[in-house]
This record gives structure tokens, sequence and C-alpha cells, in this order.
């Protein structure tokens, strides 16, 4: 496995701290220095000299931080004032040290009457960070009230004060709408989407911390950046078309072709050396003129998919797209399930009929990758109460069918049979649309086709699918996004190289 970036929870950001003081080694106030510098650069970007800054700092570090950065802003002449809004008498000591390197710094206590934000541009939320230990009751409470109430454009530091980094939270005392500037990692809470409200977007600024240290550390939580492109093969140049595996994929049915044509030109452009689509006979022209590349089988049915053909000459079959429910739809399903020696990738309404005849999971072969998006998990395992339940029960029902589970949302979340999760951060909104599922069904098979293994195919299949949704989203927008613009734009390119 290349090395994918470990998420990490509070209690590990503290021991990589404290391993990253001790073995630089760098004192602590020169650790803030570098994350208030991080930050300051990153903000730049997202700034400039006309807006009216307000910094609101707490006495923890995460305060430090916001009174390092406003020395560092007024040092490039832009426009702050600074409040430290004292929930607590004491101030960490770090927090302190930077105090008394500004001059003109607003004291407020919990006696004052809670700030109005009205005369400012941009607020710099510096109340709490990662050192949260409750839900924010009582002042702070009110201040951070009135940041939400001033509708202003946000950023916070690290965090949006108030948010648990590891849970999901309880209270809603919490810092709305937020560009979120984070230090090293983002954090878990970041990904949940009880959470959407509090943050409008996030990036992650290197402040320094021992990377080696980081990722010695046990995490099950993985995240799905640039490094994807690492696991991806190279294609040599002395191959032929045998070199990149026959899949099979069974799609379509009438009034759902476009769910076939968008899981075979997704599966042609993933690399695969060849494709057989098997479409009911409905099919049969409209898939030929789409996707010329492609193999062509017929159903005997006309309308909805009832036989299963020979798998031999396969390496991989994929099911489900626009296949439908129909009862002989169903035993067609039940004989992939009880023949398949090869590898399956199960989507839409192949899940949706596992579901739906529960006796069926007991017929599900080892090697399979299942792709439901939140709903169709729900109605396979039941309901979950929130994200982190929903992670649970993916990671146990990954470990006892010993399968790969594709659970797709806004952060796609991909469980292996071993507990780990990998989180993508690729994609974007636009993407939100009919037959984006289709096309990632076809890549991950195609990729299977290619031989690479089943976590390794969801990983690259997941992450070059949302990054094709944002080169798409480039030219087109979110709104007139369409899945077949994924499928144009799939590029699925092994690190260092431009082809
Ligand atoms: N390695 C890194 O990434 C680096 C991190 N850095 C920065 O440090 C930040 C973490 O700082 P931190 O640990 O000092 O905690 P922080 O969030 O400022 O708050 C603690 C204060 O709040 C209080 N408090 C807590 N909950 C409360 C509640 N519900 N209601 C009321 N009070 C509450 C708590 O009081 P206590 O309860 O402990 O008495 C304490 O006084 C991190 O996010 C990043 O910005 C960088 O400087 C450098 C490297
Ligand atoms: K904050």
């Amino acid at each position: 496995m290349a090395p994918l970036k470990k998420i990490l929870n509070v209690a590990q950001i503290r021991a990589t701290d404290k391993y990253t003081m001790d073995n630089a080694p760098i004192a602590s106030i020169d650790l803030m220095e570098q994350a208030a510098l991080a930050f300051v650069k990153a903000f730049e970007k997202h700034s400039n000299a006309s807006k009216k800054i307000i910094i609101v700092c707490g006495v923890g570090n995460n305060g430090g931080d916001g009174l390092a950065v406003s020395r560092l802003l007024r040092q490039k002449g832009m426009d702050v004032h600074v409040m430290l809004v004292k929930f607590k008498e004491t101030l960490s000591a770090d927090c302190k040290i930077n105090k008394n390197r500004l001059k003109e710094v607003e004291e407020l206590t919990v006696t004052d009457t809670v700030p109005d934000f009205a005369a400012y541009d941009i607020i710099i939320d510096a109340l709490f960070g990662s050192g949260l230990n409750n839900p924010v009751k009582g002042f702070p409470a009110a201040v951070i009230a009135a940041i939400n109430k001033a509708e202003k454009t946000v950023f916070s530091i690290d965090v949006p004060s108030g948010l648990p980094c590891d849970a999901i939270s309880t209270s809603k005392s919490i810092v709305n709408n937020s560009h979120v500037i984070s230090f090293q990692r983002p954090k878990l809470a970041f990904f949940f989407p009880e959470h959407r409200a509090y943050i409008r977007d996030w990036e992650v600024v290197d402040i320094g911390l021992d990377e080696a240290f980081i990722q010695a550390q046990k995490s099950n939580y993985f995240l799905l950046d640039e490094s994807v492109a690492k696991i991806v093969k190279i294609r040599a140049k002395q191959s032929h078309k045998g070199t990149y595996g026959h899949a099979l994929l069974l799609a379509g049915s009438h009034g759902k072709m476009g769910a076939a044509v968008l899981s075979t030109k997704a599966c042609l452009r993933s690399g695969v050396g060849l494709l057989t689509t098997c479409v009911p006979k409905c099919g049969y022209n409209i898939l030929q003129i789409a996707a010329p590349e492609a193999m062509c089988l017929t159903d005997e049915n006309a309308h909805f998919l009832t036989e299963l053909p020979t798998l031999s000459n396969y390496d991989v079959v994929g099911a489900g797209p626009g296949i439908g429910k129909d009862k002989l739809t169903v035993k067609m399903l039940q004989s992939l399930l009880e023949k398949s020696t090869q590898p399956l990738v199960l989507d839409a309404d192949a899940i949706n009929i596992i579901s739906a005849n529960q006796k069926l999971l007991a017929l599900l072969p080892k090697r399979s990758v299942l792709t439901p998006h939140v709903k169709e998990f729900d109605r396979l395992v039941g309901p979950s109460k929130n994200t982190l339940e929903r992670h649970e029960k993916q990671g146990s029902f990954s470990k006892k069918h010993q399968c790969i589970i594709v659970l797709k949302d806004a952060y796609t979340c991909i469980s292996s049979t071993t507990g780990e999760f990998y989180i993508n951060t690729s994609g974007n909104q636009g993407m939100a649309t009919g037959g984006s599922g289709d096309a990632l069904t076809g890549v991950i098979t195609g990729l299977i086709a290619q031989h690479y293994d089943l976590l390794n195919a969801a990983i690259v299949g997941v992450y070059f699918h949302g990054k094709a949704g944002d080169k798409g989203a480039e030219k087109k927008g979110y709104n007139a996004l369409l899945a077949s613009d994924i499928v144009e734009n799939l590029r699925i390119q092994p690190y260092g190289y431009t082809h």
C-alpha cells in the first residue's frame, strides 16, 4: 500500500506536537509561530488590505495562534482588530507570550456585553481549537452566536470553534459556515455530514509537524488525496489488450439504458483491455452506437436481464447499473452470486435486490466490492443514528463478508476487510446527479480487470472519478455537470507521469 496520509485524533495530534518539539527540536512558542505563519500564507490568498478584519481569540493555544496571526497581519499592513475573550482568567503560556508581543488587544471578560461584529468584513475565529473538552456554554457560546448572527466571511484557525475534532457534535454552539485553515491534517469531524453547516470549505497547511511520526501512529482513517496516484500502475510500452483484462458488465433495462452506456464508457476509460456489456435486447443498438469499443451481448428478454451469460472468459463482473428489480433479474443475480469465481462489483439495483432478499447475503462471494450510497447502505444493514455508527456497521460488514464497501457520499468512505477506512477528498457537489454512480461502477470494474487488488481498485476508482468530476466542473460549473462529463474527463494518471 502506497503511503496514504493518516487522519489523527486529538490525542495523537498532541503526541505529534510533543514529539516534534522534543526531536526537531523546536520550542512550543516557535511551533506556534510556524503555525501562525502557515495560516497567514493561506489566508492572504483569500483577503486583501481593504478588508476590515477582527480576530476573536480564546485563552488557549488556539487563541495564542490568533494573537500571533494578528501581529503578522498587522505587520503586512492589514486592518486588524484583536479581541481576547477571557472566558477563563488564565491564559496558556504561549497565548500569554503572544499577547505580550502585541500592542492594542481588546479584552473581554464574561461580565462584558456580547460584541457586535457588524463593522467588520472578515472574522478570524480563534476561540477554541483542538483543546475543546465540552460543548461551549455561557459567555463564549454567546460570542459564537454573535459571530454566526453577523453573517460575515469567517475563517477558522485549525477548527471551527466549538466543533469537537473526533466526535459528532451534540451541541450547536459552533461557528458556522467557516473556511477552515487547519493544521497538518484535516480533522475527522470535517467529513461528517452532520457538520456541514459549520464548514463552508477546508484546507490544510503544513506547520512542520514530524510526518514520519504521524504516519507511524495507529489510525484506522486514511485520506485519499493526490498520493493515490502512487498506486496507479504504469502501462508498459510493450503490452497488449490481453495485459489489461476482460471485464463483463451486466447493466441496463428498458428506459435505463443510459446507466449501461455510462458504466460501459467509464469502464473503457479506466484502461481495461476488453469489455463486454450484457444488456436486454432493447439495448443492443443503443450500446453498439454509443460505445463501439465495447462488445455487446444481449439477453433473450427485450426489457430486462434474465439469464446469466457464461462467465469463464472474464476477469471481473460488474453488475447493477439500471438493471431494475424484476423477479427474473433477481434470479439472474442469484445465479451470478452462486456461480462467479471472479471478483464482483455490485451497485445500485444489485444491492437493492440483496437488501430485499437478505438470504442472498449468504451467497455474497468474498471477493466483492459493493458501492452503495447512504440510503442503499441503510437498506442493506438497517438505519444508523449517525455517521460514526454507520461507519461501525460498514466496517463490521466488510470484515464479516470479506468485501470492500464504497459508501458513496460527499466524502465517500471506503472500508477494507481489515478495519481501515479511506475518506475521499476529490469531487464536488456537481456530481450529485444521476449516472455518477454508474460511471464509478464502470471505473472500479475496469481497474479490477487490470489486476488491481480490490481495495486499490476502489481507492483509485473513487479518487480519480472525483478528479474527473472536478475537471468537468472547471468547464461546466456545478449545475451543468453531467455524468457524461465525468466520463469524458476521466484521466487515471500514475504519480509523476503526464500521460
Ligand atoms: N500540534 C498542533 O497542531 C499545534 C496546535 N496549535 C494550536 O493549539 C490548539 C490547541 O490548543 P489548546 O490545547 O490550548 O486548546 P484550545 O482549543 O485553544 O482551548 C483550550 C482552552 O479552552 C478551554 N476550554 C475547552 N473547552 C471548553 C469549553 N467547552 N468551554 C470553556 N472553555 C473550554 C480550556 O480550559 P480547560 O477546560 O482545559 O480548563 C483551555 O483554556 C490547536 O487547535 C491549534 O490552534 C499551534 O499553536 C501549534 C501546534
Ligand atoms: K478556531
